[in-house]
């Protein structure tokens, strides 16, 4: 496995530590700050002087190379153990689910003959058959067990199915045929468009949904509890809150008994499984608070738009019920946007597995100077290849979807939520020449503070969490594999459009009158 191997290697590395040690402190018996030293001292135009340096470059850049696979290397093998960690927690979760079960299988022995139909197991509904799944093989998408509140009964709710399809000119074209590039005879054509307009069309009708709001908002507090008594009443819908949320529907009315809500954090971490709709009241930052709280694969995300701007929340609350019929019977026009997986590499960890827990985002993460008065000096690399070296206020490196937010603030051009790249924007670059970049999807960037470096950076994720990077540490980006499915008014275009023209006035200028000079 990558992580046993990556273990040796990191902790040989690890174990020659030296601060001074110019790039990385894998080499401390070969210096590379000495290498420099070396490099920069004048050559009297002597031959082997000039051949001894020639060498003294080629091993510098093979130092630099070796600093480079061990980032990535951690950055991998941190990557495994959070896959690790996620599976040991399905699997404790589905022993627990397979032991109540049996237990209720036992229980219920008795009473079979009696009323079958009232049986709480667990049942594959869509073949109309009732069959045991609660299998350790992992996790089965469509049935879930939940837990026994005092409306639910114990009963069992299937999470519900859906279908995506890419549509293409009016034409829906299934989702596994993506011939992008095709050869025939020598010649290369491209057959499709990788990202075309995308529609979710249920399979089985959604049952439950997560409801988040903005907090300390009356309008939101009373929109969500009337939206709550319509779910139920005319939908018949299992609602989860937030637990803040809960205390406060309570505080209003014992009505509110039946809503559900969670109890810690491992409880967040199986929602994706339970809930087959996400709405959000509230602005962007709660659409972006949504995400975050999906740290694997998110539902679809409708978001209604109680803030001031909202880029990413075309529904308007005023017509929810409207809306949400549409939603709840489909199809739905979605947006797939894409999120950032970053980790946080420490020169000081001892070995890989001291990598900490790494962040998705939605919108960005930026590497700033935080509350220093000194410029970042950021060194950054693209796939192993050297990009350039940061020296001004900081560094955003967005999705499309966050390419109105931060970046834009920072000169980033404005991209299209469903185009594939990363964006790399300066902040405030100390340079007359530093454009910004759009990187494509499939590359690993990797920003290290140097050893040199006059003061540590700051990282934060979509604007929260500040993680302190300390020379020597490195922040590795790549594409999350988890998008983040999020309801479309319209369609992806027309909403972009309407959100850069009513939000941020895009390109307004009052048109030029027929009336005045003309080309002879
Ligand atoms: N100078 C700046 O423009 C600047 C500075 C700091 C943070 N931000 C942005 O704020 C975001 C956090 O948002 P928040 O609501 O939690 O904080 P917040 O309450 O401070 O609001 C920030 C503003 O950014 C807007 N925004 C957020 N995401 C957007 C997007 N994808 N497209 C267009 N506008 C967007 C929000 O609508 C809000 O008006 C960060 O991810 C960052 O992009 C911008
Ligand atoms: N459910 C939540 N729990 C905790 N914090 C939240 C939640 N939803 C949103 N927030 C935070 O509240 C802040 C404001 O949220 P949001 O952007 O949605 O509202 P707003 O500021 O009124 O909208 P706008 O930015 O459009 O004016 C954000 O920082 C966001 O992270």
């Amino acid at each position: 496995m990558a992580p046993n191997k990556l273990n040796s290697s990191g902790n040989t590395s690890m174990s020659c530590s030296q601060a001074e040690n110019g790039f990385v402190n894998s080499f401390s018996l070969f210096p590379e700050k000495a290498v420099q030293e070396l490099l920069q001292s004048p050559i009297q135009g002597d031959d082997h002087l000039i051949e001894f340096s020639e060498a003294l470059r080629t091993v510098a850049k093979a130092l630099r190379q070796v600093a480079e696979g061990k980032a990535s290397a951690q950055a991998e093998a941190a990557e495994w153990k959070r896959k690790y960690e996620l599976e040991r927690e399905r699997n404790l979760q589905f022993e627990h689910t397979e032991k109540s079960c049996q237990e209720h299988q036992a229980g219920l022995e008795d009473v079979r003959s009696n009323n079958l139909a009232k049986q709480p197991t667990l049942c594959n509904e869509a073949n109309g058959q009732s069959e045991r799944c609660c299998s350790r093989n992992g996790i089965c998408s469509h049935e879930v067990l939940r837990d026994g509140t005092p409306d639910s009964d114990s009963k069992m709710v299937k999470k519900a199915s859906f279908k995506l399809s890419w549509c293409c000119k009016g034409e829906q074209s299934d989702q596994f045929k993506h011939d992008i590039v095709s050869f025939e005879r020598g010649n290369i054509t491209t057959a499709e468009r990788s990202s075309k307009q995308i529609s979710l069309k249920w399979e089985s009708c959604p049952q439950t949904v997560l409801i988040l709001t903005k907090p300390n908002s009356i309008s939101v507090q009373i929109l969500c509890a009337e939206m709550i008594r319509w779910l139920r009443q005319q939908k018949k819908l299992h609602v989860y809150v937030e637990p803040r949320v809960k205390v406060e529907l309570l505080t209003e009315s014992s009505y509110f008994n039946f809503v559900e809500t969670w109890n810690d954090d491992m409880e967040i971490l199986m929602l994706h499984a339970k809930v087959d709709l996400v709405i959000t009241l509230g602005g962007d930052g709660t659409v972006l608070w949504a995400a975050s709280m999906f740290k694997g694969p998110v539902p679809p995300i409708v978001p209604f738009s109680l803030g001031s701007l909202g880029f990413m929340t075309p529904f308007y609350s005023e017509h929810y019920k409207e809306c949400l019929e549409s939603i709840l019977k489909g199809p739905i026009s979605i947006t797939l946007r894409h999120r950032l997986l970053c980790h946080v590499i420490r020169d000081a960890a001892k070995n890989e597995y001291e990598t900490e827990e790494p962040m998705l985002v939605l919108n960005e993460v930026t590497i700033d100077r935080g509350i220093s008065s000194f410029l970042t000096n950021l060194e950054c690399y693209c796939d192993n290849s050297f990009v350039t070296c940061v020296q001004g206020d900081g560094l955003i490196l967005s999705t499309t979807s966050g390419s109105t937010a931060y970046s834009l603030a920072a000169g980033g051009s404005m991209v299209h939520p469903q185009v594939p790249g990363i964006l790399f924007t300066p902040i405030c670059p100390h340079s007359l020449s530093f454009r910004p970049l759009i990187f494509p999807e499939h590359v690993t960037l990797r920003v290290q503070v140097p050893f040199n470096s006059r003061s540590p950076a700051w990282a934060s994720f979509d604007g929260k969490d500040r993680k302190q990077l300390a020379p020597g540490d490195a922040l590795v980006c790549s594409m999350a594999p988890w998008p983040v499915p999020t309801a479309c008014l319209v369609d992806s275009t027309n909403d972009f459009l309407r959100s850069i023209h009513e939000g941020l006035h895009w390109n307004l200028r009052k048109t030029q009158s027929f009336d005045g000079p003309r080309e002879a």
